[in-house]
């Protein structure tokens, strides 16, 4: 094991923070998770996460990073050796009906981060980001490639994060590693996405809302990768963006229903909606960039992500089939 640090990690209740937490805390390392709660969907299921993170080396506040004076006296508490910044609005289609919120929460959010690492000398941040920016570009998706016209609120609020962290990068040193994941599933995952949601409905015999005609297709990654990838980039690396992503063939969304109606062994009944106009069609990461740089490949496979998918969902019930579906 490395020296034990001490991590803040932001939106520690959520989806991938939470794995990220654990996985420190496997290392034997301290960590200072903080977290909104909002309910932009249900808390219960950020409570449940949390809760898995028990021990010593683990403190919970609930903090909100749009909230400059409560990260002053955080920062004026603690003092971290790096700052994994994963708390965000992440819903790609409901920024276009909320907008501001992806602006307050992922843009100025990281910028009070930043202005605090400035402030009390910490130098590294890790900053969770989205191949949501990388619409309309050639596939597969590389680090280099322009993502100066993003399709909807959330990618642009994503790339506001990015630039700014570069300009602290350059003005105060800071050394910043932005992460690009790829659709991200797994156990106790978001419910306003895909993988959670298709596992829902085909285990209650409810209709998928299915966007588009089910051929768009995703570079799926498991969170145990994600987390473990994110953990590699506290490493010093200047200013870098990295793809988190599958790096194998991309998977159509009808293929990942078969894949759910195989283990839920039951059909699925498809309700057709419009292609939503915020979504991309396909993604595929190039993840030569994080081989190289942080040694990472994925190792989660989507058929054993989806059955430990559906093992969490079916181990949980009936709690997990009473949580709303935003
Ligand atoms: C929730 C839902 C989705 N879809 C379609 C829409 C997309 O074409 C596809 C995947 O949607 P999902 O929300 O699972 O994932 P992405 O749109 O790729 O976005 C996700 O991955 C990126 C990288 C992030 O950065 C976002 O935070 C994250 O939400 O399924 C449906 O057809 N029905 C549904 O109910």
């Amino acid at each position: 094991m490395d020296t034990a640090k001490r991590y803040l990690v932001t939106g520690a209740a959520g989806f991938i923070a939470s794995q990220v937490c654990q996985q420190l805390l496997d290392q034997g390392h301290q960590v200072v998770g903080i977290d909104n709660l909002n309910d932009y969907y249900d808390p219960r299921l950020k409570r449940h996460r949390l809760e898995q993170l028990g021990g010593n080396s683990f403190e919970f506040q609930e903090l909100d990073i749009e909230n400059a004076a409560q990260l002053r006296t955080l920062f004026d508490q603690s003092s971290f050796d790096a700052v994994l910044n994963l708390a965000a609005r992440a819903g790609v289609r409901y920024s276009i009906e909320n907008p501001v919120v992806y602006e307050t929460t992922n843009s100025l959010g990281n910028l009070n981060l930043l202005q605090e690492m400035q402030r009390t000398g910490c130098s590294k941040l890790v900053l969770a980001s989205t191949s949501s920016l990388y619409a309309g570009q050639p596939m597969p998706f590389r680090e280099d490639l322009p993502v100066n016209t993003p399709i909807s609120p959330y990618a642009a609020s994503k790339k506001g994060a990015e630039v700014m962290s570069y300009s602290f990068h350059n003005i105060h040193k800071i050394d910043v590693s932005i992460c690009r994941y790829f659709t991200v599933y797994g156990p106790a995952g978001r419910p306003d996405m895909s993988v959670f949601r298709f596992i829902r409905w085909i285990d209650e015999g409810t209709p998928i809302e299915l966007y588009g005609d089910g051929t768009q297709s995703r570079d799926f990654t498991y969170v145990d990768d994600i987390a473990r990838g994110t953990i590699l980039a506290v490493k010093p690396l200047g200013y870098e963006i990295i793809n988190l992503g599958g790096g194998g063939t991309p998977v159509s969304l009808n293929t990942m229903i078969e894949m759910l109606e195989q283990r839920l062994n039951k059909k699925a009944i498809i309700n057709r909606q419009p292609f939503h106009k915020a979504d991309l069609m396909e993604t595929s990461a190039d993840i030569t960039k994080a081989r190289d740089l942080l040694g990472w490949n994925p190792e989660v496979d989507l058929a054993e992500g989806l059955d430990r998918s559906v093992q969490w969902y079916l181990e949980n019930q009936p709690w997990s089939e009473s949580i709303p579906l935003p």
